[in-house]
């Protein structure tokens, strides 16, 4: 397949040398951008929202890295469903793939690829379980479909067919009054919150020939540090 593409030659420049990038920030990343304690909430939320004003597909779709008892790693994407000094959030199966991984191995990464931003945010931290009240009002916020449709799924499990998936889903359905009943579904005891706690956050600006910005703040332990890497 790829043998008809010309991958070696596929790149995209990031702005003119010198001048504003894709993100229309003319000044570049600098260190006294990431203020306050943490340092990292307030760039991040600034950057998200220019995301979301940016109107780039899911903004708050983010890369969520982990690693299995085997120490085999997996990423795949997830929703952001909160975002504050304590952490970023979001749900899933607690015996999904990830989440045996994150009960074996309580650490994760997760990148925010805000590509046409030409911009990425990057952290590193342990994992813990939201408190079911968190889990609760989220799952009350979903729509009822998504609703019954984690009910039904064994995430990650295998299914015969999508008839067989589709034949599950609509037995949910029939249990809680159907697809447009008034029947709360429940919370499904195998799904719910995690808050990646971060202990690094690296910012990444891209520019011209590549000499791109990028500023990493950490939690040493004694309090977060801020620096500048190489590109
Ligand atoms: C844009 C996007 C957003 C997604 N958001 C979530 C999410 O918030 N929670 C979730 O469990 N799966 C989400 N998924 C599906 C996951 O990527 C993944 O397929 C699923 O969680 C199973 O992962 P696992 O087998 O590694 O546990 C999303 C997929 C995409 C493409
Ligand atoms: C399986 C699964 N769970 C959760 C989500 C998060 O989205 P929401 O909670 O907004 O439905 C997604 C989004 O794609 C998903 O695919």
């Amino acid at each position: 397949m790829s043998e008809h593409l010309d991958l070696p030659s596929m790149r995209v420049g990031y702005g003119a040398a010198d001048s504003t990038g894709a993100d229309g920030v003319v000044e570049h990343l600098d260190t006294t951008w990431l203020t306050g304690d943490p340092p990292w909430p307030a760039l991040f939320q600034r950057w998200l929202g220019e995301a979301v004003a940016a109107q780039i597909p899911e903004p708050n779709a983010m890369v969520l890295g982990t690693v299995d008892a085997d120490g085999r790693p997996a990423t795949r994407t997830v929703l952001c469903k909160g975002a504050d000094a304590d952490g970023v959030v979001f749900f899933t199966g607690y015996d999904s793939r990830k989440g045996r991984a994150l009960a074996a191995n309580p650490v994760a990464s997760v990148t925010f690829p805000w590509i046409a931003m030409e911009r990425q945010v990057h952290f590193r931290g342990r994992v813990v379980k939201v408190d079911p009240a968190e889990t609760l009002a989220y799952w009350q916020a979903r729509p009822r479909g998504s609703q019954l449709s984690a009910y039904a799924s064994q995430q990650s499990e295998p299914i015969g067919s999508r008839a067989d998936l589709v034949a599950a889903a609509a037995a949910v359905a029939a249990e809680f009054g159907g697809v447009d009943g008034q029947t709360p579904v429940p919370v499904p005891p195998h799904w719910g919150g995690y808050r990646l706690e971060p202990v690094s956050v690296e910012f990444w600006q891209g520019r011209a020939d590549r000499l791109h910005n990028r500023v990493l703040t950490e939690d040493t332990g004694t309090g977060w540090t801020v620096q500048r890497l190489q590109p």
